[in-house]
């Protein structure tokens, strides 16, 4: 039988599923696969083995304790902004087999301008930030919103909120640190003022000054830990990475211009802030952790690109750890209380709060 010169076998029935990870198995159940075997002229036959696939997507429908993080960026309304971000933080709390809820803070709406402008919104913005499990600050590029940021890692830090700062969320962790620890109160990065009398985040000297265009360090780049025994390292041995002497890296992707000056690094070390990754030369701050902190990691890479299904980016999975009420521990199981983080359902800045666990 043919519909519209289409066999029959050839038609499948793409209908609504409770979460992305029944889509594969939607399609073996309607033999999508021997259709395309068959169109190709591909004779071999192997069952599809879906068996983990199954099992994450049965997971995910029976999640009921929710991870509530709060994502403080710039395109608070165009969540797509930061898919990949979202989509690490959702292979982590499946991991960690809690339900995630993402709060949008906009970052512009924590700052004191806010406080004078639109008094609502900013309580509202604060209200969310004080009521999550994590606080998540992710990259981004221009100086809209860091205000906000810094006082976002600065509540993390102060409160002992699990804090995860990706590529600029480490920078601001660094700025924070310097401004509120060290005193240096007009410490700043040289992307948002030039002229400060701190800069503790500099431009890369090897990056060209004048030309914008192919300057960023991109890329697979290497990580050495300094140590084997700090918490990003733990995360990466769960993973199987190993190492010792000096010869214990990770590989992760880079996108950025900007980078923690290395001339502050002696003064951050001696308060506290700990740099336990660096480039080959030593040179280059690639993460960083507060030991005193239940989980305070920011990385200049973006673990998030790395991120996999049933393989989670390990900084992601430590946050969500820590956020679920307990740390890491060698094994990575989580040996802490669920956390409870209210309904799900509010709203930040007149963004509701979503459930993101395998959405599409
Ligand atoms: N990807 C990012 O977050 C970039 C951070 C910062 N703007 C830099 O260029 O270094």
């Amino acid at each position: 039988m043919q519909f519209c010169h289409v066999p029959a076998e050839q038609i499948l029935n793409i209908y609504d599923v409770p979460n992305i990870w029944h889509v594969p198995l939607l399609l073996r159940d309607q033999k999508a696969h021997l259709a395309i075997l068959k169109q190709l002229n591909l004779s071999f036959h192997i069952d599809p083995a879906l068996e983990e696939w199954t099992a994450r997507a049965e997971l995910c429908d029976s999640l009921s304790v929710p991870v509530k993080i709060a994502m403080v960026g710039k395109y608070t309304g165009l969540s797509d902004s930061y898919l990949s971000v979202i989509k690490a933080l959702v292979h982590a709390s499946l991991a960690c087999s809690r339900k995630l809820c993402v709060e949008w803070v906009a970052a512009t709406d924590l700052e004191n301008s806010a406080k004078i402008e639109q008094p609502a919104v900013y309580a509202a913005a604060w209200e969310t930030l004080k009521n999550v499990d994590g606080i998540l600050v992710p990259g981004g590029f221009g100086d809209r919103g860091v205000q906000g940021k810094i006082l976002a890692a600065k509540f993390a830090r102060e409160n002992k909120v699990p804090y995860l700062g990706v590529c600029l969320g480490m920078q601001i962790a660094v700025i924070e640190f310097c401004r509120t620890v060290l005193k240096l109160e007009s410490a700043d990065s040289t992307e948002f003022n030039v002229d400060t009398p701190h800069p503790c985040v500099i431009f890369m000297p090897e990056v060209s000054k004048t030309h914008m265009g192919g300057t960023m360090r991109l890329g697979s780049r290497k990580t050495y830990f300094t140590t084997s025994d700090c918490i990003t390292a733990n995360l990466y041995k769960l993973q199987g990475h190993q190492g010792s002497g000096g010869a214990f890296y990770v590989e992760e992707r880079h996108r950025h211009r900007y980078e923690v000056n290395p001339d502050i690094v002696g003064r951050l070390e001696a308060a506290g802030l700990h740099f336990f990754g660096k480039d080959e030369t030593g040179m280059r701050m690639e993460i960083l952790e507060l030991p005193e902190h239940p989980y305070f990691v920011g990385v200049q890479f973006h673990p998030e690109f790395k991120s996999r299904p049933g393989k989670p980016a390990p900084v992601f999975l430590g946050f969500i750890q820590a956020a679920s009420g307990g740390l890491p521990n060698a094994h990575g199981h989580n040996s802490g209380s669920p956390a409870c983080c209210g309904n799900g359902h509010s709203m930040a800045n007149g963004v509701a709060s979503e459930t993101v666990n395998g959405s599409v």
